[in-house]
């Protein structure tokens, strides 16, 4: 706790001019100023003292220089403070309050500009302010920040006095938003017409300003001052309303009634100190929320609000009375230093410390994300890129060069082999084909138009094979005496290449054995000049023949699978040369990236020197 002051409430009594409704029902001014603290009724019956007195012809302003200043001064030191206004419907407790925002403001406007200039003024401290805006409408407590936050509900804090739970609290920085909440504020109050008040308040509404002071260097102490501003609802009889009153304002007449009766009784009973009865706080929504600063840890200041009109006698003497009492209350006030870290100035200061704690990382980081971007991350893979590219092409380049050594290869192989098609037949092997096929068939009919002796000896000549042959030639010369002369001379200008044509194939088709014994060396071989070793037997031959296109069936089998060879290395290529496009689009892509977050990095830099140059 910090230091301590005795004072008694501040009271005043403004007296209002009488109004047209007062004018014209005739009424007349008993009441009037004595001197700046006096006020007395004109035939002298009674009079009273208080702290000041302002009559019809006193600003707002100057009410405020005397009710207000101290108070607003005490809250920027870190007391606790609390203005509020008291007196009959009608009497001109809003118009001192608030009054008329641009002409004639009231102690609310007129506060809030104090607060402001204070703090301008206060070098060496920082503060922060936070309001909140109520009504107490049929003891109901609602948000009028927040129309929709309806019967807020009270809770005791030791440290900051009662708390409205979830209450809204707007922090501002220039008295132009709190005057906006004012504003706003006001559209949501509960104002009705009644017969002594055209816009009569239905119910106690406090402004409250909290405002948290700290030395911007030495003790880290924060000062926590609340202000409360409170334009309460009038008194009222019932002919306020009349006698056609709704059942609704009659309800608001009752609630107001009662809570002003409370708060007489809590103002009478906190003047008598000896009467030890105990203080009804609790007994209204209004006391309860004025009881901290009733009890004695505010600044109080209360202004009495009175018609001077004879017809409002009762209630400007009870209002007189009141104030009275409220006078004769001392309080010791208590200078409210605090090191709680709730404190939400500590709060937002260590926020705003981290915060820029974060921004300097940041900004730290972002020197480094650009240097290890520009140094390591895009070189480095740009390196990286380029070493893979040039092992691809290294790669590439090898597998064409297999490529082309395979496709020359394969066509080297090609050529090796010979195809069916592409070989020629010889006219010498067409004509002794054809000659054999005729022989053959000449043969076989000769064969059957012999008795089946002559077969026999033919069968038997096997014994000698020349005695065969003769046998051969013998039948040979019948069938060609059986054959028309041109037959024979054909037959005869080809017979010896017949023989030399004819091969074991067709000796064995006509049942005889290989001739070889019958010219010494088979001649077959010169009827097929595709084998160039004349010195081969036919079945040599035909085994180099078969082994030759075992061999072409090889090569054909090694030329399938180069082929598959090359289609996978050719896939292999494709995927590479993709690979290496898709790198090379990487590579855009982390240059693009690079030159954002160095515009990023420019906008950033650009934006903290003129928050720096701003706050200078
Ligand atoms: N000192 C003053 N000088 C000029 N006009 C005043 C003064 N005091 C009050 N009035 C006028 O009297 C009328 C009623 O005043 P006001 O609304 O402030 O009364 P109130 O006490 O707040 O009433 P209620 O309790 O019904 O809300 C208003 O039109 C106001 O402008």
């Amino acid at each position: 706790m910090g230091e301590k002051t005795v004072e008694n409430i501040t009271v005043a009594v403004r007296i209002r001019p009488l109004n047209q409704r007062e004018l014209a029902s005739g009424g007349e001014k008993i009441w009037e100023k004595d001197g700046e603290v006096g006020i007395k009724e004109k035939n002298g019956a009674r009079n009273f003292f208080y702290d000041r007195i302002y009559d019809e012809n006193t600003e707002s302003t100057e009410v405020f220089i005397y009710q207000g200043v101290e108070v607003i001064e005490k809250c920027i030191s870190g007391y606790n403070g609390c203005i509020f206004c008291y007196g009959q419907t009608g009497s001109g407790k809003t118009h001192t309050m608030h009054g008329v925002r641009k002409t004639n403001p009231g102690l609310v406007p007129l506060s809030i500009d104090h607060i402001f200039t204070m703090i301008q003024r206060s070098s060496g401290k920082e503060f922060l302010i936070r309001c909140s805006y109520i009504e107490i409408y049929n003891e109901s407590v609602n948000d009028l920040l927040n129309p929709n936050f309806l019967n807020l509900q009270l809770a005791e804090d030791k440290k900051n006095g009662i708390k409205i739970i979830g209450v809204t609290e707007e922090v501002c920085t220039s008295s132009n938003q709190v005057n906006s909440l004012l504003v706003m504020g006001e559209k949501h109050k509960n104002i009705a017409s009644t017969n002594f008040n055209q816009r009569s308040s239905r119910a106690h509404s406090i402004f409250r300003v909290i405002v948290e002071s700290k030395n911007t260097s030495g003790r880290p102490d924060v000062a926590i001052a609340t202000l409360n501003l409170i334009d309460l609802a009038g008194s009222e009889s019932a002919d306020v309303h009349g006698p056609a009153a709704s059942s609704a304002r009659s309800k608001e007449m009752k609630y107001i009634n009662r809570s002003l009766l409370t708060l007489g009784t809590v103002i009478m009973r906190l003047s008598d100190k000896k009467n030890n009865a105990p203080i009804p706080y609790r007994d209204s929504k209004l006391t309860r929320l004025l009881q901290p600063a009733l009890e004695g840890d505010s600044k109080v200041s209360i202004v009495c609000n009175i018609s001077p009109c004879n017809d409002a006698y009762d209630e400007t003497l009870s209002t007189l009375k009141f104030a009275q009492r409220a006078k004769k209350i001392k309080q010791v006030i208590v200078k409210n230093d605090t090191t709680d870290s709730k404190a939400l100035i500590v709060k937002y200061e260590r926020e705003i410390y981290e915060l820029q704690e974060r921004l300097r990382e940041m900004e730290n980081k972002m020197v480094q994300e650009e240097k290890s971007a520009m140094n390591l991350n895009v070189s480095k893979e740009l390196q990286i890129l380029q070493e893979e590219k040039e092992r691809a092409d290294t790669k590439l380049e090898n597998l064409l060069q297999e490529k082309l050594q395979l496709a020359q290869d394969l066509e080297r192989l090609k050529s090796f082999i010979i195809h069916a098609e592409d070989v020629k037949p010889s006219k010498l092997l067409k004509e002794t084909e054809q000659k054999m096929k005729k022989v053959a068939t000449k043969k076989t009919n000769l064969l059957h138009s012999k008795t089946s002796t002559s077969k026999e000896i033919i069968i038997e000549g096997d014994e000698n094979l020349l005695t065969k042959n003769m046998d051969y030639l013998e039948n040979k010369s019948i069938v060609l005496e059986d054959m028309g002369n041109e037959d024979i001379n054909n037959f005869e200008r080809h017979e010896t290449m017949l023989l030399n044509g004819l091969d074991n194939i067709e000796f064995e088709l006509l049942g005889f054995e290989s001739p070889k014994n019958i010219t010494g060396k088979p001649k077959a071989k010169q009827a097929l000049p595709f084998i160039s070793n004349s010195a081969l037997t036919l079945e040599e031959c035909l085994k180099i023949i078969e082994e030759q296109r075992k061999c072409i069936e090889g090569q054909k089998n090694t030329i399938d699978v180069l082929k598959s060879e090359i289609d996978v290395r050719d896939q292999t290529i494709m995927k590479f040369s993709k690979d290496i496009e898709e790198k090379q689009e990487q590579v855009e892509l982390l240059s693009d990236e690079l030159k954002l977050c160095k515009n990023n990095l420019t906008k950033l830099q650009i934006s903290n020197r003129f928050r720096k140059a701003s706050k200078n």
